[in-house]
């Protein structure tokens, strides 16, 4: 004789997921905003499917490549996130890819928690890194002091591991951040703790480019500016030579594909963070990364200035808010 099966225990009993459901869930992550919104139409299961994904996009903008998750808090509009790309450090080609999974429930991405990934650098093959063994000490020989505007740090060829402390801008964002929606300047990124003076905060990370192709981005960024909804995240620093005669130039462009540093507003006198080169042993080309440039208290939103001013009268307004505010926003004379 069997058991009786109650009919509660049946209606309890889970079922496999839907092949349909199974798909959504891996398919889904990889389309924009704009796809999520047209396909979320189509019926009830991919509307609630597409909700979720939203609600995970905008709780980490990261995409778990930092150590932290930094989210998306918007009390002004209806943006609940903005799309681009991530990368955690810099990138010397531009990416093979034009799409990246983005808010599933299991993240496939193999790139995950590791914050640094030295094989996209450039690297110097007959550099000399330090033999400290696994931990460098004081006298480490790559802790040079530069003065203000360059560090350096260990790297590819010295012996010690990622924990080495002189590798503090190698472990990703280990600050709590968020990103906040700013009435007129857009999104913001802001503390979500107290970051004492001198802490390392994030790298400028996104496309490297040559001179020549920044110049051809910028004026097609100032075009699209000019229609008013559109946020271009170009850096442009110079390295001067001792003489001060000639620079190196780095041109960094986040805008399509970047990191957190995408969000920090200018601010005319000159903000709360400094951008610091930071040179590792066996790399040919410094990072560009920020530091607290004073201390910062929970709730304050962080900010640098835009490098050199060229006041263009047609340029953006400017709502940084500081007294010494120029009211335009300065713009890189690429
Ligand atoms: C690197 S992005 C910064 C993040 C940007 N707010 C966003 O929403 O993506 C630079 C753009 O932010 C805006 N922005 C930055 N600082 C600003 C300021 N002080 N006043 C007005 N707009 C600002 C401008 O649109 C500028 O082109």
């Amino acid at each position: 004789m069997s058991a009786p099966t109650s009919k509660r225990h049946a209606q309890h009993t889970p079922t496999p997921p839907s092949p349909f459901l199974s798909i959504s869930e891996l398919v889904l992550p990889w389309l924009t905003p704009q796809e999520l919104a047209s396909i979320s139409c189509t019926c009830h299961t991919l509307s609630h499917l597409s909700k979720l994904i939203t609600t995970v996009r905008s709780s980490d903008a990261s995409r778990l490549f930092e150590p932290l998750p930094i989210p998306f808090i918007n009390t002004v509009d209806s943006h609940s996130y903005t799309f681009f790309l991530y990368t955690p450090t810099y990138l010397t080609s531009s990416p093979n890819f034009s799409r990246q999974f983005w808010g599933g429930r299991i993240n496939p991405n193999p790139n995950c928690n590791t914050h640094f990934n030295f094989d996209s650098f450039l690297g110097v093959s007959d550099s000399v890194g330090c033999d400290c063994g696994e931990i460098c000490d004081e006298d480490c020989s790559c802790a040079v002091l530069w003065g203000g505007e360059m560090r350096t740090e260990c790297g590819t060829s010295c012996d010690c591991e990622l924990n080495c402390g002189n590798r503090v801008t190698q472990m990703g964002v280990s600050v709590e951040l968020k990103i906040v929606r700013v009435e007129k300047k857009g999104w913001g990124l802001f503390a979500a703790q107290f970051i004492p003076e001198g802490k390392f905060v994030c790298e400028y990370a996104g496309e490297l480019l040559t001179t020549k192709e920044a110049k051809r981005r910028q004026q097609v960024y100032d075009e699209l500016a000019k229609g008013g909804c559109f946020s271009s995240a170009l850096l442009v620093v110079r390295e001067f030579l001792p003489s001060r005669k000639a620079c190196f130039r780095i041109n960094i462009d986040a805008t399509r594909i970047g990191n957190v540093a995408r969000f920090i507003n200018h601010s005319c006198d000159g903000g709360n963070l400094s951008a610091i080169l930071i040179r590792s042993s066996g790399a040919l080309l410094p990072r560009v990364c920020f530091f607290a440039s004073r201390d910062i208290q929970a709730g304050e939103e962080l900010s640098f200035s835009y490098g050199d001013v060229r006041l263009r009268p047609e340029g953006l307004h400017c709502f940084c808010g500081s007294s010494c505010c120029f009211g335009i926003l300065p713009s890189e004379d690429t």
